[in-house]
C-alpha cells in the first residue's frame, strides 16, 4: 500500500529596519526586513516545519537550534534542503506544497513564481507542485500594522 502523510507549518517574524526581506529565497525590495537568528525567511521556515511535521521529525528548532552559532544568519534554503534530506532518509518524498504568506505590504505577486522555482528546486519538485498565496491582513492587528509577516504551509508526503 502506498502510504501518505500530511504536515502543516506556521511561522512569524518581526519586520524591522535595516534587514533584507527574504521570502522563498527571493530578496524583495522593501523598506524593512525580517528579524531572526537566521536570514528569517518566514515562508521557508513554515515549509520546513510542514515537511518535518509530516515525517514526525519534530520541528525546525530541533534540527537547527536558534541559540547555536552555526545557525546565525543561516540561509534558510540550506536549512530547507537539510530538513528534506532527513525526511528522505526516513523514507519519504514530497508530493506537493501549498502555502500562504500574510504580508500587508509589499505586494508579493511579482515575486511568487521566483519563490516557487527556488522551493521546487530545493525539494526536487516540478514548478506546478509548489503553490504560494499572498494575503494582506486587511490592516488588522500586528500583521496589518506591518510589524510582522506570517506564513503557513501544508505538505503532502508519500512513502518512497
Ligand atoms: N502581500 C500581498 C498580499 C496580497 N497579494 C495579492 O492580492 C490579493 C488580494 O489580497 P487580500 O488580502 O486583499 O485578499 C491576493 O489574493 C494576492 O493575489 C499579494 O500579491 N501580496
Ligand atoms: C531558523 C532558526 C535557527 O537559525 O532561527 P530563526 O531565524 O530565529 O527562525 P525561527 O523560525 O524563529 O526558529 C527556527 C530557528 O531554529
Amino acid at each position: 500500500m502506498n502510504s501518505i502523510r500530511i504536515g502543516q507549518g506556521y511561522d512569524v517574524h518581526q519586520l524591522v529596519a535595516d534587514r533584507p526581506l527574504l521570502l522563498g529565497g527571493v530578496n524583495i525590495p522593501f523598506d524593512k526586513g525580517l528579524l531572526g537568528h537566521s536570514d528569517a525567511d518566514v515562508l521557508l521556515h513554515a515549509i520546513t516545519d510542514a515537511l518535518l511535521g509530516a515525517a514526525a521529525l519534530g520541528d525546525i528548532g530541533k534540527l537547527y537550534p536558534d541559540d547555536a552559532a552555526v545557525n546565525k544568519d543561516a540561509d534558510s534554503r540550506v536549512l530547507l534542503r537539510g530538513a528534506y534530506a532527513a525526511v528522505q532518509a526516513a523514507g519519504w518524498q514530497v508530493v506537493n506544497v501549498d502555502s500562504t504568506v500574510i504580508a500587508q505590504r509589499p505586494k508579493l505577486r511579482p515575486y511568487i513564481d521566483q519563490m516557487r522555482m527556488h522551493i521546487a528546486s530545493d525539494l526536487n519538485l516540478s514548478f506546478e507542485a509548489v503553490n504560494i498565496k499572498g494575503k494582506t491582513n486587511e490592516k488588522l492587528g500586528y500583521l496589518g500594522r506591518e510589524e510582522a509577516i506570517e506564513a503557513q504551509a501544508i505538505v503532502l508526503l508519500t512513502a518512497v
